[in-house]
């Protein structure tokens, strides 16, 4: 249906993934593009492919392979989604953000958004940090917003605020962490655009962006942080900047997907440290 699945389907896939694993997640971890392999550092883990859970979407986007990884990250139970479903690839927007959903009928309190960006604030170079400090829902202001449709007040309220989407405390502490662990040269603190993509920006595109007062965009994340706020679960998301985005016409090269995956590789490690140390160090 337009507003995706009922509360009661999204319990059944949530009791059909818990008879894969023993682990009882309490913080959920949404891998972006090339940041996938912070599953290495989860121990006992239970891994299992979405497609091997009935109606769960499935993505088909290189270096997203879709996999639920379960297990202990410093010292907490977690579940990893390595792979998450874009909008660009047709789905409907709910179903890109049904698996916070599932996460929160599995039981997790707080969802860690990750994700690879275009920079739009000069001062920002690629392999910056950005902690996420707002977003602007562009689709969602042009009428694709992912609670459009029949609200379950099982899940949360019709018009919910969207204020304070990003926990405070979380962007504090990963702040505090990032610079014990010497990151901070590279660490910004932003607004996150998102766009419905495939298409990179042209540059009056990157420059509009700009004006609206974004300093990174991407294509996902706002669907996942938007539904995670609307049943109740505490939000922190980050953006690693793979590239800048051209804002005038003498642009040298176009961006490209394997660069994003390149620099996503290259910062991969820095990222999985702040983040498993925000996960060791957060309160629950
Ligand atoms: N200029 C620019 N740079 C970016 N790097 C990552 N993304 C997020 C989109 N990622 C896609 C394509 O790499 C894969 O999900 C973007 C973007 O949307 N724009």
């Amino acid at each position: 249906s337009s507003s995706g699945y009922s509360f009661d389907e999204v319990q059944s896939i949530a009791e059909n993934i818990k008879s894969h694993t023993k682990i009882q997640p309490k913080i959920g971890i949404v891998c972006g593009s090339g940041l996938g392999d912070l599953a290495n550092h989860v121990t006992n883990s239970d891994t299992i492919c979405y497609s091997q859970i009935p109606k769960f979407p499935v993505s088909t986007v290189p270096g997203h392979d879709g996999k639920l990884v379960f297990g202990l990250l410093g010292g907490k139970p977690v579940v990893l989604m390595r792979g998450r479903i874009h909008y660009y690839e047709g789905h409907p927007m709910w179903r890109v953000a049904v698996p916070v959903r599932i996460m929160k009928a599995l039981g997790i309190t707080t969802v860690i958004l990750t994700n690879a960006a275009g920079g739009l604030n000069p001062e920002y170079k690629t392999g910056d940090i950005m902690i996420i400090k707002d977003h602007i829902d562009l689709p969602g202001l042009t009428g694709e917003c992912v609670l459009i449709g029949k609200n379950d007040e099982r899940f949360g309220p019709r018009f919910p605020a969207t204020v304070n989407t990003y926990d405070q405390s979380l962007q504090d502490l990963a702040k505090t962490i990032a610079e014990k662990l010497g990151y901070a040269k590279i660490l910004r603190q932003g607004t996150y655009v998102m766009v419905g993509g495939p298409t990179f920006e042209t540059v009056a595109e990157s420059r509009l962006l700009r004006l609206f007062g974004a300093d990174a965009v991407g294509m996902s994340t706002v669907p996942e942080a938007i539904v995670a706020r609307h049943c109740g679960l505490r939000v922190f998301g980050i953006s690693l900047i793979t590239d800048m985005c051209p804002q005038d016409y003498n642009v040298s090269r176009a961006t490209t997907h394997e660069e994003v995956l390149l620099v996503g590789e290259r910062r991969a490690k820095d990222l999985q440290k702040l983040v498993t140390s925000l996960v060791e160090q957060m309160n629950d």
